[in-house]
């Protein structure tokens, strides 16, 4: 058995729109940190041309997975002549604004690039990530990061504290575009700093917009409240909720009494990617 790497969820600790751009994309200004949850990927090699994947996330087409349109990105800009089989263990919901096919995605890109020994720069490599999605290029920087324009102009932020988190996922998906193409919207919002992040403005902005589209994510974060979670907000347009307790233990025991459907985890933050290599520069 080939060896399996990671794929780890992201958490958006703050996010604003700031603007929107001409081309319908919105400015934002963003804190993303990794977690301990993650899909697992295993390569295998193929002959060239050759790109196939099992164990997906389902209703998604083997051609669309964001993890085989990374494999052959990466194939066509090293000029590499072998294919790839990905065997994928998707633990990370869909849709659920932690990052799971972006994460999927760098981690193909980050696997491949030493497999086949394609030398790409970590630069190089979040090029072909932007042009995947705006959540792949902070998997790639590896490291928690405050980020502005869509997401790609990236600053890291190594000492932001590890907290214990409970993760909930009222099992319904959001999706990212309707949520950014919504009317009601509020597109402007003053830019803040590092520091008043750091102090304590934690909004997501697009919380309110997700919450009266989607009651049962409101109902998440009052749940996870009333179970005396703190700073309990949405990553990223939802629709998981997430919020700090004091320790693992406490995680865990409000984490158990998630009613079903809703599905709940207790996770930890992470200011390292766990494939995160200082030498790949
Ligand atoms: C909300 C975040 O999760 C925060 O980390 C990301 O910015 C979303 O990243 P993503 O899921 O990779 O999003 P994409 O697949 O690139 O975009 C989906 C759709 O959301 C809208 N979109 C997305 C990101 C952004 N900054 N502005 C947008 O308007 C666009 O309509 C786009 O067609
Ligand atoms: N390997 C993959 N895993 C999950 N989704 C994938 C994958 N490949 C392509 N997709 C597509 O990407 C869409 C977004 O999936 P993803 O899990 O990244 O959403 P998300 O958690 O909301 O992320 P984000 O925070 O980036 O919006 C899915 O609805 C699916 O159609």
């Amino acid at each position: 058995m080939s060896e399996s790497y990671p794929a780890p969820a992201k958490l958006n600790l703050m996010l604003r729109v700031i603007d929107q751009r001409s081309d319908g994309y919105h400015e934002l200004q963003t804190v993303f940190q990794f977690i301990d949850l993650a899909d697992r990927l295993w390569f295998s090699s193929r002959p060239a041309g050759q790109f196939s994947r099992s164990g997906g996330p389902k209703g998604v087409a083997e051609a669309d997975d964001l993890s085989i349109r990374a494999a052959q990105c990466l194939a066509e800009v090293g000029a590499v002549r072998e294919g790839v089989h990905i065997r994928m263990e998707k633990i990370l919901p869909m849709g659920g604004g932690i990052g799971g096919g972006s994460s999927d995605a760098a981690t193909t890109l980050i696997v491949l690039n030493r497999l086949w020994r394609t030398g790409l720069s970590r630069a190089e490599l979040m090029e072909i990530g932007t042009s995947l999605g705006a959540d792949v290029p902070v998997f790639l920087f590896g490291r928690s990061a405050w980020a502005e324009g869509v997401g790609e102009r990236l600053q890291a932020l190594d000492a932001l504290q590890e907290s214990h988190y409970v993760l909930l996922h009222p099992q319904i998906s959001v999706s990212t575009r309707e949520i950014f193409t919504a009317p009601e919207l509020t597109r402007h919002h003053a830019p803040i700093t590092i520091s008043a992040f750091l102090g304590g403005a934690t909004e997501n902005t697009l919380e309110s917009v997700v919450c009266a589209r989607y009651p049962e994510v409101h109902r998440s974060i009052l749940w996870l409240r009333d179970h005396g979670v703190r700073d309990v907000r949405l990553t990223g347009s939802g629709a998981c909720v997430f919020g700090v307790v004091a320790d693992a233990v406490a995680a865990q025991q409000v984490a158990a009494l998630a009613p079903p459907p809703w599905r709940a985890w207790a996770v930890r933050g992470r200011n390292q990617h766990p494939l995160y290599d200082p030498a790949e520069q």
